[in-house]
């Protein structure tokens, strides 16, 4: 009979046949830890980035790796992984990372996750829509939330990859088709609309933008991100010049910055820091902390839509309230119809792909 040595031996052969680099970092990682006196795990969560060598996946590594909320930080993509995640791990603070390469090692990056953030997938260029990346990313989302329904089915997802108006659909049908779907653990990521948002408007007012809240509801493309100027605070008001330069350049943001780079990509650093602010706010919700409110993309009875994104209360089990929208004026309940309009176009094909 073979022994436990030989069997191992075994598999590490034919590890090193199949990811080289990665056995590379497990060897020596193994080296290090045989070479470093035992201490227990500091407390905090458990958290999966799936696409962390990307343009957002590199600062959003750095950024979480530096949040005293995690103990556990794994680092997965199809690329690239052994050099971000050595290079993340000489930090000193407290999380332990690990780093993941290639689809047969996905499952070990998601077992025992509390928390995976995914922004996997193309970004736009110059004259594409979000909706134009939808035949690459829809594949892409599917079978990373595959292995979030085989491997840690308790987990908050907080999806980041576009177009989230039509990923976050894709995910909840992988989910119910895997029999795991919990409506509040699902989060399409938005801040980066409030993060835009809060900054317009504080310049505006000649305001700190560290002050100033605005909600921005709908959902993540052109006229679906609908930001409620009304109810912004602290309560102000604006000229009717100001609203539309206002709307229009908080609808628009993404393409700025698309344009800005000029085909090297989309926002990548702003939406790094701005995954990091919900993950916090997720984190803290985890954590039992009360009065954690943020606005996402998640499952919603607001409107007659299946998603949409509102302020929601953070808790222990995800998105554990959906608020509603509050009062809007005439110029936000007519652009509330507009987006509702595209909105129930990018989820009906959302969900199309996985129903086909
Ligand atoms: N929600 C938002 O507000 C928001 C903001 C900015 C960008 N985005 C979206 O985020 C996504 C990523 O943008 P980026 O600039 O980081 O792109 P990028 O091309 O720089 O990085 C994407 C990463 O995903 C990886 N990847 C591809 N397929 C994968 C798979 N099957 N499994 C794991 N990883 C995989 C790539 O190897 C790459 O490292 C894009 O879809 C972009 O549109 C969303
Ligand atoms: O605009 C993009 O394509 C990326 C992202 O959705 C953004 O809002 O910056």
């Amino acid at each position: 009979m073979q022994s436990t040595s030989e069997a191992n031996q075994r598999i590490a052969r034919i590890a090193a046949h199949l990811h080289p680099p990665n056995l590379q970092m497990e060897e020596n990682s193994s080296l290090r830890r045989s070479m470093c006196r035992a201490k227990g795990a500091a407390p905090g969560f458990k958290v999966a980035i799936l696409g962390a060598a990307g343009g957002i996946g590199q600062p959003l590594s750095l950024l979480m790796k530096m949040n005293p909320l995690v103990s556990v930080l794994h680092l997965y993509d199809v690329v690239n992984t052994p050099g971000v995640t050595a290079d993340v791990s000489h930090m000193d603070t407290g999380a332990v990372v690990r780093g993941f390469l290639g689809q047969a090692q996905l499952d070990d990056a998601l077992t025992g996750m509390d928390l995976v953030i995914i922004p996997a997938g193309v970004p736009r260029k110059p004259g594409m829509t979000r909706d134009d990346l939808f035949n690459i990313n829809a594949g892409i989302v599917r079978t990373l939330c595959e292995g979030v329904a085989r491997c840690c089915p308790k987990a908050l997802v907080n999806l980041i990859s576009n177009p989230v108006n039509s990923t976050v659909p894709i995910a909840a049908e992988v989910f119910k088709k895997a029999g795991t779907y919990d409506p509040k653990r699902l989060l399409g990521v938005t801040m980066l609309d409030v993060v835009r948002a809060n900054t317009f408007v504080a310049e505006v007012l000649g305001l700190d933008p560290r002050e100033v809240d605005v909600p921005v509801v709908g959902g993540h493309a052109g006229v679906t991100i609908l930001p409620l100027l009304s109810q912004v605070k602290p309560p102000c008001s604006f000229t009717p010049e100001e609203i539309t330069y206002l709307t229009d350049r908080i609808q628009n943001g993404g393409t700025e910055v698309v344009e800005a780079k000029a085909g090297a990509g989309s926002a990548t650093l702003s939406m790094a820091y701005a995954a990091v602010k919900f993950a916090d706010a997720c984190l803290r919700g985890l954590r039992g902390d009360a009065g954690i409110i943020e606005c996402s993309f998640v499952a919603s009875q607001v409107t007659e839509l299946p998603f949409f994104a509102t302020k929601v209360r953070l808790g222990r089990n995800g998105a554990e309230e959906v608020l509603p929208l509050g009062p809007l004026n005439e110029y936000e309940r007519a652009g509330l119809v507009k987006a509702k309009k595209e909105l129930a176009e990018s989820i009906q094909k959302g969900v199309s792909f996985i129903k086909k």
